[in-house]
């Protein structure tokens, strides 16, 4: 049964588990992008494609050094992705740029490698819920179906990333086991996967339950081979992505001004803002290469286009401060 209170159990431990396990906050973060995947995917309206390039093409001349494009699922699941090919070849790819899509099958691979992909990513999830509602199959056949999608990638030379949803709580189930997690963030390793994101699908997680959930993950895969992908449902997306950092993970996935939600999860938000991420990483002195004012006009060229505010709290406050009196400030 999903309670909040299992999720916000008090856990004693916290303090000396995370001295034990502390493998030190890095100096630089890659930030993935997911707007334009993530971020529209659930939006009801269909967007024209020339937007989505648009969009895209922007948030190439922000630093951003990954950007999730689109992905290659079926069209009557997410219509809103229907447009991938348009998409993936209507870009202008930029050197040092990667654009990965999401696969979820080998014939979702197929046609993202004919559309010019060189980075896909599958996605399972740890509770099998959550994984029938979104790919329709238990997180078990899941594994199955990804074999051959990433045993494909590799004879084409193409990067598979995976993808983990529902790692703390899932909107069927309740709380997840870190077990549970631990267990296909594993195989998807094992597999081949080159890095895991993590996901906290439905954005409940908080510090406790994402210390407990990695405190298991970093025990089958190193922090290094992991990256964390929080929803802000409950406001706790940035202090969960801290945590994060203190185990040494240095990926974090964002949206740009928070856009998104997943169509098989009620009720989540949509992703942190990456105009948060990245005030609260430079504010802490690490690295991402993002310039934050190029970023905040994407994010609102973007909430024009689908008419509504941003989602991100820095790019609501933003009022043409430069990023340098920005670092002097905090
Ligand atoms: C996975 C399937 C396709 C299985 O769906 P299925 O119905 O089991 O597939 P199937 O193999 O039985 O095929 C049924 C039909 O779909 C077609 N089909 C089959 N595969 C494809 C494909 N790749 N591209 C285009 N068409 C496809 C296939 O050709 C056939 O067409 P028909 O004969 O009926 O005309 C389906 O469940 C699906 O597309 N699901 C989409 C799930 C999705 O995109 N969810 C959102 C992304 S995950 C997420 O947001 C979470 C994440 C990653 O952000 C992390 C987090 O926050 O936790």
């Amino acid at each position: 049964m999903f309670t909040l209170r299992t999720l916000l159990k008090p856990n004693i431990n916290i303090t000396l588990r995370t001295i034990a396990t502390s493998r030190g906050t890095p100096n630089a973060v890659r930030i993935v992008e997911v707007g334009p995947r993530d971020g529209l995917q659930n939006e009801p309206k269909l967007l024209p494609a020339s937007v989505k390039i648009a969009l895209i093409n922007q948030l190439s001349e922000t630093g951003l050094r990954t950007i999730e494009a689109t992905s290659f699922v079926s069209p009557k699941w997410v219509p809103q992705m229907g447009d991938n090919t348009e998409v993936l070849r209507g870009i202008q790819k930029r050197t040092g740029i990667t654009y990965p899509v999401l696969t979820p099958n080998l014939k979702g691979f197929e046609s993202a490698l004919k559309a010019g992909a060189t980075e896909v990513a599958v996605f399972g999830a740890a509770s099998d819920s959550f994984s029938m509602k979104n790919i329709n199959c238990t997180a078990a056949e899941s594994i199955k179906r990804f074999q051959p999608v990433i045993e494909a990638a590799q004879r084409a030379e193409v990067k598979v990333r995976g993808y983990v949803s529902t790692v703390v709580g899932c909107p069927y189930e309740g709380a997840v086991k870190p077990s549970a997690v631990a267990k296909i963030v594993n195989a998807l390793f094992s597999l081949g996967c080159y890095e895991i994101s993590l996901g906290d699908t439905i954005g409940v997680g908080t510090p406790g339950s994402m210390r407990r959930m990695l405190d298991e993950v970093v025990k089958v895969v190193p922090p290094k081979k992991l990256a964390v992908h929080c929803h802000d449902t409950y406001g706790q997306a940035l202090a969960n992505i801290l945590v994060s950092l203190e185990y040494g993970i240095s990926v974090v996935d964002s949206s740009v001004s928070g856009l998104g939600g997943c169509p098989y999860a009620r009720g989540a938000s949509g992703n942190v803002a990456t105009e948060d991420v990245v005030y609260m990483l430079h504010g802490m002195g690490i690295e991402t290469g993002v310039d934050l004012e190029k970023l905040i006009a994407v994010g609102r060229y973007i909430c024009n286009e689908l008419g509504r505010p941003s989602e991100s709290k820095v790019n609501r406050a933003w009022k043409g401060a430069t990023p340098q009196k920005i670092k002097e400030n905090c």
